[in-house]
Parts: structure tokens; C-alpha cells; sequence
């Protein structure tokens, strides 16, 4: 069945007929039945394409640019998947309760045959209960290595395309590709939804526009909408050429999360600036009426699954490996830094600082170490090639300077490790660097701050009994969403060497007592409040959508 909005979203794929400034206007938000929405106009589904029976528990369709998933591909050629533990969405579904039935949508990191793809989608649906979108190679190119990673993506970083001949200028093709990938992805959710009881949680800023596209063909959808990344002040966000339909958009959703005030209030800020929209804020609620909805906005930030970490932390393997980093840095300051390869981690200016540091202070020469972990870039631009290249020439040219052969201060890891590999580098680490010019979150310091209160096992490898308290010192970028939140560590100016340096030098200086307080502080916060915040972040729950 096609219906007549149907064909007006397809208009809209070529790049006209369709107005996506044009809102929603407001139908009624009750539900008048439940089960299986009759409005054969609103409803796009068929009985075939519904996931489970209509009956079934509460569920949660959360969608995302990729699914948390892993695949290998045998010498026949045969593809196979494993859940991947580690990545934030599955950290998501602890916080559910066991009768949630939580579906993933989203994209496989690996490109499908189509003559392979239904059995695939059957096997992914039946073991993972996930849907994947099987987007065509050529537009998930120009969709998310164009559109996501060379446009969106800097400017949510506060990065303007000023160069006209880099490609960095905004692109209607590419654009279009973004719009295209989305209404597929939002087929798939319609595939999933299965009743008016169902939530939809879309995640981050590759689906924008999924809320458009989801409250056009249901408009009773129960959806929110979550933002990983910065939302830039007004005066870069209206830069966009596309800022309109983007903001539209993410207003027809139920609920927008933020991952900080500040992003909720930079939003607010062009709801009201582009859209002449008021908003009313009480008692930690913001909602702005659009069309006759309301529009919740909260501050869900992302934590960390503190008992996940100390799981890992207790592995065998993970305590040898502690053993071993601490046998093989010791007598040296362990310095620690762990960041995915973008332009916007400040690998480069960390390593500067890290150069200036050893410049001003010959006694720290053979006496410290920065262990730089990078993650594989996924962006496959040039930019992040150029960034690459430069953070290797600063570490070889500190190492020509002040290394020698037996004295390396920076040991840069440019591969993937297992996690229980990073987890043991956290445990053994006296110092925990983020430098990062901006950054959404950032959960390197939690994840660090866990590991450092370590457990029996790593007390007793160090010889130490169970009234000892712990230690750990943070230097953190005052750009990094999780700064603010960090009272205990030093923040620095990631654009500053000098100020880099300095708290570089400060670390090196604190007293054990000193140590121990700042690692408490950022401790109990953790336990506490970053478990409650990665509750928050479940709690898309009925009383956020009404
Ligand atoms: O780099 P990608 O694939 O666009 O993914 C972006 C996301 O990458 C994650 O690693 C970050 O934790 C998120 O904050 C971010 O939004």
C-alpha cells in the first residue's frame, strides 16, 4: 500500500515535491485503541511486516546508525555475527527491565549481498533482535563518510567550512543521500513497531531526520530522540543550509535529549532564534509547543555501567595484563590517554604539551610516559589522515628528543585492543589525559576512574591491603561534555600548550593524600550519580512521553 504521504516522502527523496518546513498539524495524542493503529493513512504497515505478535511485552525499538554488532567472514565467504558487548547501545539495555523486548534497528559495519540479505535479516532478527537497514554501498558512502562525517559532523564540532576547495562546502547531493538513508532507515523501524505501546528511541545525529519521516506515517509514534553529539551554539547551527528542516524535524519528536544543558540550551536558543518558538521551563522540565504538541527536552547524559567495568576488571587476564604494563612502566609516571583518531580529540596539541612539558623540565625526562591509545579513525576523510599523520611526527620527533634506548615517553598504540587490555591500562595508570577541542561526552574519564579504585585482586598484586585508598588524577579538556561534572581534575584550555603543559606538570607534582581526594570525588560521583545518569539515560520511559 502507497499512501498519498508515502509517495510525498518519495517526492521529497529526489529533492523536491516535498517541504520539509511544512509541520505536522496536530492530531489527537490519545490513543484510541490499543494494538494495531487503524488509520489506514498514518499506518504504512501490513501484518507481515510487524516483528512479534501484538500481545507481546513492552518494547523498546532503538535505532542507530550501527547496530552492536561484530561480523567476521570465513574463507567460504560465510558472515557471521556476535553481539558487541561494548558498545553503547547494548550498555543501554542493562538498564531495562528482562520483560522489555528491545529490537535494534541499524546498519551492519559490513556490506550484505542482496541475494544473502533476507536470510541474514531472518538470522540478525531471530538471535540479535536487531533489523538491519542494508543500506546500498554507494549511498552509505555520500550518507555517512559524506553528508555525517564531512558536514554534520564538523559543524556540531563548532568547525565552519570555510575552505571552498576542500569539499567541505554543503553539498545538496549529499544532502539528499542523508535524507534518502534516513527514510530507509525509518522503513525498517516501521517494520518493527508492532503497537501503540511501542517506544522508538532514535540515537545520535546521523537520523536527524528519522523523526519526520516516522511521525509523518504514524503520528500517534511514541519517539524520542537522543543526541550523542554537541549541539553547537546558534550562531554556528544557523550556518547550516539545511537548519530548518533538520530543527523541524527533530521536533516531531516526543522528547530530545541532550547530553548537557548547555547543548539543550544552544537548541532552545534556534528553536527561538529560526522558528520564533517559546518554550516554558519548570521544575527541571522544558517543553516547547509546536503545533499543538509539546516538545519535552531533558538532560539524559550518558554514564558509565560501572558494574560492566568492574566485571572486566576482575577477569584473570585483566589483573596479568595490569601486572604487566605496571612491571613494564615501573619507576616512571604512568600517563594515559585513550581517544578514537578524529580532528576534534586534540591528539596533537596533547602531545605538544607533552613536548613543552619535557623542554621546561629536564628532570621529568626518563621519569615519565604517556601511553597514547587510538581507536581506528571511521571517518575515512583526509582531514582525519592529515590528523593522523601529524600526531605520529610529534610523538617520533619527542621521542628523537628525549627519548634514547631504553626510554621511550611516547608509546602510541594506533590499533584496536581487546577491552580488557584498555580496562588494565586504566587500572595501572597514574594519570588519565582528554584533550579534546570539543567533544560531546566523553566517558574516558569515568571508565578511568572506575578502573583506578581496582578491586582484591589488583590490591593484592600491588601488595596492598583493603583499607588503602585509591588514587587517580584527571587533566580534562574544559570543551568535553563530562568537564563540568569533574571537580577534581585539572581542566585545561586544549588549545593552550602552555596551559596543557602546566597541568601536565601539576600531576606530576601531587602528594598521595592529595591524589586520593581528587580520585574520591570524581569516585563517588561515579558510583552514585554516573549510575543514576546511565538510568537517566533508560529512562525514556512512559512518563517522558505522554
Ligand atoms: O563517528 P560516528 O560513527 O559518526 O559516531 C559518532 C559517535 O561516536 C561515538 O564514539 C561517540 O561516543 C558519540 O558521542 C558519537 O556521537
Amino acid at each position: 500500500m502507497v499512501s498519498k504521504s508515502y509517495s510525498n516522502l518519495l517526492d521529497m527523496t529526489s529533492g523536491d515535491g516535498f517541504d520539509f518546513r511544512q509541520p505536522f498539524k496536530s492530531l489527537p495524542r490519545v490513543v484510541t485503541s490499543p494494538g494495531i493503529i487503524s488509520d489506514p493513512d498514518w499506518d504504512m504497515r501490513s501484518d507481515d511486516d510487524s516483528v512479534g505478535s501484538a500481545s507481546s511485552a513492552e518494547r523498546k525499538i532503538i535505532v542507530a546508525n550501527f547496530l552492536p554488532l561484530n561480523w567476521t567472514r570465513d574463507e567460504a565467504g560465510q558472515l557471521s555475527f556476535s553481539l558487541d558487548d561494548d558498545a553503547l547501545l547494548m550498555q543501554l539495555k542493562h538498564g531495562f527491565s528482562n520483560e522489555t523486548d528491545v529490537v535494534y534497528v541499524g546498519s551492519l559495519k559490513v556490506q550484505v549481498d542482496p541475494s544473502e540479505q533476507d536470510q541474514v535479516a531472518q538470522k540478525l532478527l531471530r538471535e540479535y533482535r536487531c533489523i538491519p537497514t542494508f543500506l546500498p554501498s554507494d549511498l552509505h558512502q555520500q550518507f555517512y563518510h559524506g553528508f555525517c562525517k564531512q558536514q554534520l559532523w564538523p559543524l556540531f564540532h563548532y568547525m565552519l567550512p570555510i575552505c571552498l576547495d576542500k569539499g567541505e562546502l554543503f553539498d545538496r547531493n549529499l544532502f539528499q543521500a542523508y535524507v534518502r538513508a534516513n527514510k530507509l532507515f525509518a522503513d525498517k523501524v516501521m517494520e518493527a513497531i508492532n503497537s501503540d505501546d511501542d517506544y522508538v528511541w532514535v540515537h545520535d545525529y546521523h537520523l536527524m531526520l528519522l523523526p519526520t519521516f516516522l511521525r509523518k506515517r504514524l503520528h500517534r509514534i511514541k519517539l524520542g530522540f537522543f543526541l550523542h553529539s554537541p549541539f553547537p551554539s546558534s550562531e554556528i547551527y544557523r550556518t547550516l543550509p539545511v537548519r530548518d528542516e533538520i530543527l523541524k524535524s527533530l521536533l516531531n519528536a516526543d522528547l530530545i535529549g541532550f547530553q548537557t544543558f548547555d547543548y539543550a540550551r544552544h537548541f532552545l536558543s534556534c528553536c527561538s532564534r529560526l522558528l520564533g518558538l517559546h518554550y516554558e521551563s519548570k521544575r527541571g522540565y522544558i517543553g516547547i509547543e509546536y503545533f499543538g504538541r509539546t516538545v519535552s527536552l531533558k538532560i539524559l547524559s550518558v554514564g558509565v555501567h560501572v558494574g560492566r567495568l568492574e566485571s572486566v576488571l576482575k577477569l584473570p587476564s585483566t589483573v596479568s595484563k595490569v601486572r604487566e604494563i605496571e612491571q613494564r612502566y615501573k619507576g616512571k609516571m604512568l600517563m594515559l590517554g585513550v581517544d578514537d583518531m578524529d580532528i576534534f580529540k586534540g591528539i596533537s596539541l596533547k602531545l605538544l604539551g607533552l613536548e613543552l612539558l619535557l623542554e621546561r623540565n629536564p628532570k621529568l625526562r626518563e621519569k615519565l610516559v604517556l601511553v597514547q591509545i587510538i581507536n581506528p579513525a571511521r571517518s575515512t576523510g583526509k582531514d582525519v589522515q592529515e590528523a593522523i599523520t601529524e600526531a605520529v611526527s610529534v610523538a617520533e620527533r619527542i621521542n628523537r628528543k628525549y627519548g634514547s634506548s631504553s626510554y621511550k615517553p611516547v608509546v602510541l598504540i594506533d590499533h584496536r585492543i581487546p577491552f580488557y587490555e584498555k580496562i588494565a591500562f586504566y587500572a595501572a595508570s597514574d594519570c588519565c589525559i582528554v584533550n579534546a577541542v570539543r567533544d560531546g561526552m566523553n566517558l574516558v574519564p569515568y571508565e578511568y576512574t572506575v578502573c583506578r579504585q581496582g578491586n582484591k585482586e589488583i590490591d593484592k598484586l600491588r601488595g596492598l591491603d583493603k583499607d588503602t585508598r585509591h588514587t587517580s588524577t584527571l587533566i580534562v579538556s574544559e570543551f568535553v561534555g563530562c568537564s563540568p561534572s569533574l571537580s577534581g581534575a585539572f581542566r585545561v584550555n586544549p588549545w593552550s600548550v602552555d596551559d596543557v603543559a602546566d597541568a601536565l606538570c601539576r600531576a606530576t607534582d601531587l602528594t598521595e593524600s592529595e591524589k586520593q581526594l581528587r580520585h574520591e570525588k570524581h569516585y563517588r560521583y561515579e558510583a552514585v550519580f554516573g549510575a543514576l545518569c546511565f538510568f537517566l539515560q533508560q529512562g525514556f520511559q512512559k512518563s517522558n512521553i505522554s
